[in-house]
């Protein structure tokens, strides 16, 4: 093997020993080698073009530049509080106290500064020239502030699935621009692979459903939904970060608090009236082609949900536990190693953030608002989400 071939160099070609180098083997033994390495090569490029996708998520496999192999440290003391929420894997050795293994730095809204830009891996990197541009086969639509960023970052550590990281906001915003704009937003896939995107304002968007049917009907739905009170919180959180001298949350429910009067003309509150968003959806889509992802469950059993996920979308059960960790300072799940960086991954600052404090009453109030609309959604659904 340590021979040199003479002709053309390949791939395997090694530098001449010092030694006194045998006689040249005769024609017909040379040619054979040289057929011989080149199906050498050829194999080692299939196993490595095999690999782009396989080994992104294999766990327990080193990543090119895929740092100190961190998932196989012991788990970090935790001196921040209580043990996690649920029984996940040993955390990885963190890089820093105070969450540094944070991979995503955006601190502004996802909106105006995705929190996960395209970061392809070393490998996929490589490859980046191959596949081709689709448009996507699966979209999350929605809902705002749902867990709809832990999600798509998540799937991405699927093999098989290819994801913007940036909200395109096409079918709501950019409409005009056309599919063959919308298309060049996608990264590159090979066959097999499904391409992805999430924009959480289409699930409230009214032209959406018949947007997104015309581009085509069989694109798979997902939705992060998660209890309409506290995303109504959460959302009015985002507001509040970026602009603190709004009213506060009490003021903007109602309208008139005393006599219960919710003001469903705030967005805050109109988004969480998930009966009445997917009425619209179902006019253009099948029930099969919509899946519901608890945001919950997202966080208390990310691989469970994932699991569920993975069946919906046709994709081999590939994330499991073993990609999850639970960060006690993020007081979240994390992934043990992100698609791109091979690094331990939280979702950034505004993912996770606490909420102000809510008078008790209000909540009760808005829960008792919601609760018709509620029940509604569960019977659409088929799913009791527990919010009540
Ligand atoms: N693993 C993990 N890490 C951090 N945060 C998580 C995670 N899983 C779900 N969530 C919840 O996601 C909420 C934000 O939802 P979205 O990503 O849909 O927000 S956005 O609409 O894209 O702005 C965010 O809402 P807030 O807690 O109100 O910040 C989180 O509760």
């Amino acid at each position: 093997m340590g021979q040199r071939l003479s002709g053309g160099r390949s791939c395997l070609d090694v530098p001449g020993r010092l030694l006194p180098q045998p006689p040249p083997p005769p024609p017909p033994v040379r040619r054979r080698l040289a057929l011989l390495f080149a199906m050498l090569c050829v194999w080692l490029y299939l196993l490595v073009y095999s690999c782009a996708g396989s080994c992104a998520a294999a766990p327990g496999l080193l990543l090119l530049g895929s740092g100190s192999g961190a998932a196989h440290a012991p788990p970090a003391p935790g001196p921040d509080g209580p043990p996690p929420r649920l029984p996940f894997p040993a955390a990885p050795a963190t890089q820093s106290a105070a969450g540094g293994e944070v991979a995503e730095g955006a601190t502004s809204q996802e909106e105006q500064s995705p929190e996960t830009p395209d970061s392809p891996s070393p490998i996929s990197s490589f490859f980046s020239g191959s596949g081709s541009k689709q448009l996507p086969q699966a979209i999350i639509i929605g809902v705002k502030k749902g867990g709809t960023r832990a999600l798509l970052e998540f799937l991405r550590v699927h093999p098989d699935v290819r994801a913007v990281g940036a909200e395109p906001h096409f079918f709501d915003r950019s409409y005009d621009k056309g599919l063959a704009w919308y298309r060049d937003l996608m990264p590159r896939t090979l066959e097999g692979q499904i391409t992805m995107e999430k924009t959480p304002s289409y699930f409230v968007t009214r032209e959406a459903p018949a947007r997104i049917s015309a581009m085509s009907k069989d694109t798979k739905l997902l939705v992060v939904v998660r209890d309409p009170v506290t995303r109504a919180v959460s959302d009015y959180t985002q507001t509040l970060s970026k602009r603190p001298d709004i009213p506060s949350f009490e003021s903007l429910a109602f309208r008139n608090r005393s006599a219960g009067l919710v003001d469903r003309s705030w967005s805050a509150i109109q988004i969480g009236l998930y009966a009445e968003h997917l009425e619209r959806w179902l006019r253009h889509f099948p029930a099969r082609q919509m899946l519901f992802v608890s945001g919950e469950r997202l966080v208390r059993d990310p691989a469970g949900e994932l699991g569920r996920v993975q069946d919906f979308l046709g994709l081999k059960r590939i994330i499991s536990d073993k990609h999850f960790y639970f960060n006690q300072t993020k007081g979240f799940p994390c992934l043990k190693k992100a698609e791109g960086s091979g690094r331990p991954h939280c979702l950034g600052k505004t993912k996770g953030r606490p909420h102000p404090e809510i008078d008790a009453q209000v909540l009760r109030q808005l829960r008792d608002f919601y609760r018709p609309f509620n029940r509604k959604f569960y019977q659409m659904t088929g799913h009791d989400f527990g919010w009540d």
